[in-house]
């Protein structure tokens, strides 16, 4: 069988934390040439080696959250997509990629069962009992498997998100505080913007009650950390789970003594499955765009 020369290999050029090796570089390499700063040794500034590649790229690969700012964007004049791994796109300037009319996409639904699967293990693991009302906040593609599993433990789910959905069966709210006055548990999983940042503030916290849980899988800046910290240590919330954390790495030491407190690593997606499905659908998009059919996972930049 002839083989392709790698040359002749549309180029994709690579944006990825130092040390972070991405799982499917392998069979991307199969079909792409990826042009990687870090693959030469020393590696290459990624000024410099962005600057050399410009005129060439039409499309970055994102790889996890390495911010995508206007200054990175601004080297590369001939960029028409981005194509994201993680769900949410809130390293990415949004807004300038509208101005160019730069695409973005995102791992769509690829992990939405594993981030579902965590929320109802941090849920159970800090109620340990079921609550008669559920609510949450962004019903998308992660929020939906949430529902579904909750849905059998009788739950009376209700939500909110920016536009009631026509397919979705359950109570939309419009703001989130009338929802947290209605509900004991609030799992937060929408996307951050501008808009959603402490989106969960003090008021949303304390219309919860004192027998409110929280779960946020997430990013935490959708939630006013310190309150929820505050709130927590003086036993005015029942607990919360927490996937994400403001300042990651660093979690706030308050949170470690509090036994109705459950935290895990921002770990919800670091599963086999959601790689596999990762992979198919980044190599299922960057053979749309050279191939000039529809993307799949597209973020709406409104
Ligand atoms: O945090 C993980 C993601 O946004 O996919």
């Amino acid at each position: 069988m002839a083989t392709v020369k790698e040359e002749a290999l549309p180029l994709v050029l690579v944006h990825r934390p130092p040390n972070f090796h991405f799982p499917f570089k392998h069979r991307l390499q199969t079909h792409f040439r990826l042009l990687d700063s870090l693959d030469s040794d020393p590696p290459k500034s990624t000024h410099s080696f962005f600057s050399r590649h410009a005129a060439s790229v039409r499309v970055l690969l994102c790889v996890d959250t390495i911010p995508i700012t206007r200054d990175i964007l601004s080297l590369l004049l001939f960029l028409q997509l981005i194509v994201g791994s993680s769900t949410g796109v809130d390293h990415i300037d949004l807004q300038e990629c509208r101005r160019r009319s730069i695409a973005v996409t995102n791992a769509g639904k690829a992990f939405s069962p594993d981030v579902a699967d965590l929320a109802v293990g941090l849920l159970i693991d800090v109620l340990r009992r079921v609550f008669a009302s559920f609510q949450i906040s962004g019903l998308g593609k992660h929020g939906a498997k949430i529902a579904k599993r909750l849905e059998p433990f009788g739950c009376a789910i209700s939500y909110n998100s920016r536009r009631k959905k026509p397919s979705v069966p359950f109570p939309w709210f419009k703001n989130v505080y009338n929802l947290a006055v209605n509900n004991d548990v609030l799992i937060v999983c929408c996307m951050l913007t501008e808009e959603s940042r402490h989106i969960i503030s003090k008021d949303v916290m304390t219309a919860l009650g004192k027998e409110g849980v929280i779960i946020n899988v997430g990013r935490e800046a959708l939630i006013d950390e310190k309150e929820l910290v505050q709130l927590l240590v003086r036993g005015e919330l029942r607990g919360a789970g927490l996937d994400v954390f403001e300042n990651e790495p660093d979690v706030p030491q308050e949170l470690f003594s509090l036994k109705n407190v459950v935290l895990s690593p921002h770990c919800a997606v670091a599963t086999p499955e959601c790689f596999d499905a990762l992979e198919d659908l980044i190599t299922a998009n960057l053979h749309a765009f050279f191939s000039s059919k529809p993307l799949q996972s597209v973020v709406e930049l409104e």
